[in-house]
């Protein structure tokens, strides 16, 4: 199966009055890498949403990962999340749990050996610049770490489908180059990789990409978003 990701006519309402999310239609294959753009309250984050089974559309159809979103008993979500890694926003690092232990818990949760969790653990830390910071717990981490521990926790267990919301957005930009050099190189490995950013420099990072853009909770395809724009023609 090619497509890991379908969403046909996907409608999403908070409540009574207009959707936020309209007529929604797409695909993720396997391996692909996305960018999702739109102004401010424009619907990126309700879309992802929809994508880490947060929500659950309001009409049309959410294919996740060949099951049918809609029908899926609740007892089966728990194994659809685990193949999903999340980056969000505002970080949902978990305030009684040493930096450590946040980043550790999706392989815990997996069952993996404390042996091998350890060595990750270290690896990862060190990559992200956080081994110093390990033992501390998030509310004694600035922004910028809180957010790299946040991708830590994210990409930790390789997820198939990876999804960051605004990741780079407290980070400086070496940070936030590296950070991308890792998006692409988990891509590489065959993950499929979905990143919502204002921040068209981003984009233009990773030329592979594909960009999507919401507008007043509409989907549409904006790779030309990322091509230099033409001269004005002079006459
Ligand atoms: N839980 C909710 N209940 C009601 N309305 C909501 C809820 N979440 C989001 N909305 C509304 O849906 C619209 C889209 O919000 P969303 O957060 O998806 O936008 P966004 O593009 O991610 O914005 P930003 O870039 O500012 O994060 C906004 O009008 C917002 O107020």
């Amino acid at each position: 199966m090619a497509n890991i990701v379908q969403f046909e006519n996907v409608g999403l309402r908070y409540g009574p009055g207009p959707e936020t999310l309209t007529d929604i239609s797409f695909t993720l294959e396997r391996g692909a890498f996305h960018f999702i753009t739109g102004t401010s309250g424009a619907g990126k984050t309700s879309l992802l949403r929809l994508l880490y089974l947060a929500n659950r559309p309001t009409r049309g159809i959410v294919r996740m990962f060949d099951e049918d979103v809609a029908s899926l008993p609740r007892s089966r979500m728990p194994l659809l999340r685990r193949r999903i890694g999340v980056v969000f926003q505002d970080f949902r690092l978990l305030p009684h749990l040493s930096t450590y232990d946040n980043v550790a818990l999706p392989l815990r949760i997996a069952g993996i050996a404390e042996r091998e969790v350890d060595e990750r653990l270290r690896e990862m830390l060190d990559w992200v610049g956080l081994s110093a910071r390990a033992g501390v717990k998030p509310a004694t981490l600035s922004g910028g770490e809180q957010q790299r521990a946040g991708i830590a926790r994210a990409v930790i267990a390789q997820p198939d489908l990876l999804i960051a919301d605004e990741p780079t957005g407290n980070v400086d930009p070496d940070m936030a180059k590296r950070l991308m050099h890792l998006f692409e190189s988990l891509n590489r490995l065959g993950k499929t990789v979905v990143v919502a950013t204002h921040d068209h420099h981003l984009m233009n990072r990773v030329p592979q990409a594909k960009i999507m853009e919401i507008d007043q909770g509409r989907l549409t395809n904006r790779d030309d978003l990322r091509r230099p724009r033409a001269r004005p023609v002079r006459v």
